[in-house]
């Protein structure tokens, strides 16, 4: 995604009942670590139910690029035959990992430790992202790195000869930054250990689990305690990627807040490390009915039906945000349909996503005629009537550009926004989707 097409307006209407069922592609951050650990591991991957979003092929691209065997072999059904820990060979071109912020922080980590030197580079998003938070602890792993000035893309990594093994502590919550070490671990002899003060996302740790790493989780006083032994033989394994709950976020508000709507959203991961979205849906008042719950790949998933909702605003503690991160744009637009006031705590890491969400959601808000507010870490909505009517900036965002069309389903007048390029980084068919269930979007 570093050189876009022109962009792409949409625009999104009023429009009668959602109904039907929503399927909701591949988890993106399964997808990516599902590709990482297939090159990593001897033998052959077998991947299905794959994101085949623009992050994920980038990240595939880059394992191409590292060494491993990456083929398509079908709609979301890939084989990756690994090059084994320590085995990545040296790239020959530069690794451009274009909006995502998992691909390049994962892929830094996963590459830190092997002796060979790559650079990273992105799309104007990712290129304002800072990459500090990965950087300095692959340094203390003995990686030598130059970056440009602020921690910022392009980044060049000299891999460490003889790793030394690390105890981090991650100063923000965040799975990127975890996950980054526990990668970099996996090629230093001894234990690596993590300590997050409050827990994120867990899928690497399953994942590395699943594909034969010994790998423990202790809850302390201090935070999650995570122990990962480095060097281990991993071993290729069939993946079943569990579908995107940050995805399904999009058709299940629209459903909520489109009257006389019901749809359902089938095999829906429900990893409490991820599901802030839902249990805040539930206290605001939604009708969200789970059925079916079921393993699949590792994680727990359900079938998930929803119905139009009377909601309510709530105030969301600052302790939920790392299990519902990338929900908050579409969060703050059920807010916006609300009966009150919705406050979201402790949410200062949206300033550095694809774009800063605070910004991008109240200037997208207030110019639709929402009464919203913020400060530098909370964000708080006023419910009622939405007038609409305006052009929304997205700056690249898919979250933005999909939850500004979703708000436009139930304005007074249509929203647009302004590009919805970016959308397909993450839910390449949103659009068709949405179309399918009723939704007026063109
Ligand atoms: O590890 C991951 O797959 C992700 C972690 C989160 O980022 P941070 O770790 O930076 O919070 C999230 O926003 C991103 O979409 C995916
Ligand atoms: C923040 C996101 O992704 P990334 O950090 O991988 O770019 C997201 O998908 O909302």
């Amino acid at each position: 995604m570093s050189h876009p097409a022109d962009p792409s307006p949409l625009t999104a209407r009023r429009c009668g009942p959602l109904t039907g069922e929503a399927q909701v592609p591949g988890d993106k951050s399964v997808s990516h670590r599902a590709l990482i650990l297939g090159a990593l591991a001897v033998g052959e991957t077998r991947i299905t139910g794959l994101l085949e979003g623009q992050d994920v092929l980038d990240t595939a691209k880059a394992m191409q690029a590292f060494g491993a065997e990456v083929r398509r072999l079908g709609a979301g059904e890939w084989a990756v035959h690994g090059v084994g820990v320590g085995g990545f060979a040296e790239p020959q071109g530069v690794i451009d990992c274009g909006n995502s912020g998992t691909g390049v922080r994962l892929i830094m980590g996963a590459m830190a430790t092997t002796p060979i030197t790559a650079t990273f580079t992105g799309d104007a998003s990712l290129s304002r992202r800072p990459m500090g938070r990965v950087t300095d602890p692959l340094a203390e792993f003995g990686a030598r790195i130059t970056s440009r000035a602020g921690g910022l893309l392009p980044v060049t990594i000299e891999g460490a000869e003889d790793a030394v093994p690390l105890h981090y502590r991650t100063p923000v919550a965040s799975a990127q930054v975890k996950s980054a070490v526990l990668l970099a671990g996996l090629n230093a002899p001894g234990e690596t250990v993590v300590i997050e003060p409050r827990p994120t996302r867990d899928h690497t740790e399953r994942m590395l689990a699943g594909f034969g790493a010994e790998i423990t989780t202790a809850d302390t006083p201090e935070g999650s305690v995570i122990t990962l032994k480095g060097r281990p033989e991993l071993r290729a394994q069939a993946v079943a990627v569990p579908r995107d709950p940050s995805s399904a976020a999009f058709p299940v508000v629209a459903a909520l807040i489109v009257p006389g709507s019901q749809i359902t959203v089938p095999g829906v991961s429900r990893n409490p490390t991820r599901d802030g979205l839902y249990v805040t849906l539930a206290e605001m008042g939604a009708d969200l009915a789970w059925s079916n719950a079921r393993i699949e790949g590792g994680e727990p998933v359900a079938d998930l039906t929803v119905r139009h909702s009377t909601l309510r605003g709530v105030s969301v503690p600052a302790e939920r945000a790392a299990s519902m991160i990338d929900e908050f744009p579409i969060l703050s637009v059920a807010a916006a349909l609300a009966q009150g006031e919705t406050v979201m705590n402790g949410i200062a890491e949206l300033r550095v996503k694809e774009s800063d969400r605070i910004a991008a959601m109240v200037a997208g808000l207030r110019a639709n005629g929402v009464e919203v507010s913020d400060t530098p870490d909370s964000m708080t909505v006023c419910g009622g009537p939405v007038p609409g009517g305006a052009r929304v900036q997205t700056h690249l965002d898919h979250r933005i550009a999909m939850s500004f069309l979703v708000l436009g389903l139930v304005a007074e007048a249509p929203i647009s926004v302004d590009d919805a390029g970016p959308i397909a980084t993450s839910f390449p068919d949103f659009l068709p989707l949405m179309r399918g269930l009723g939704a007026a979007i063109s």
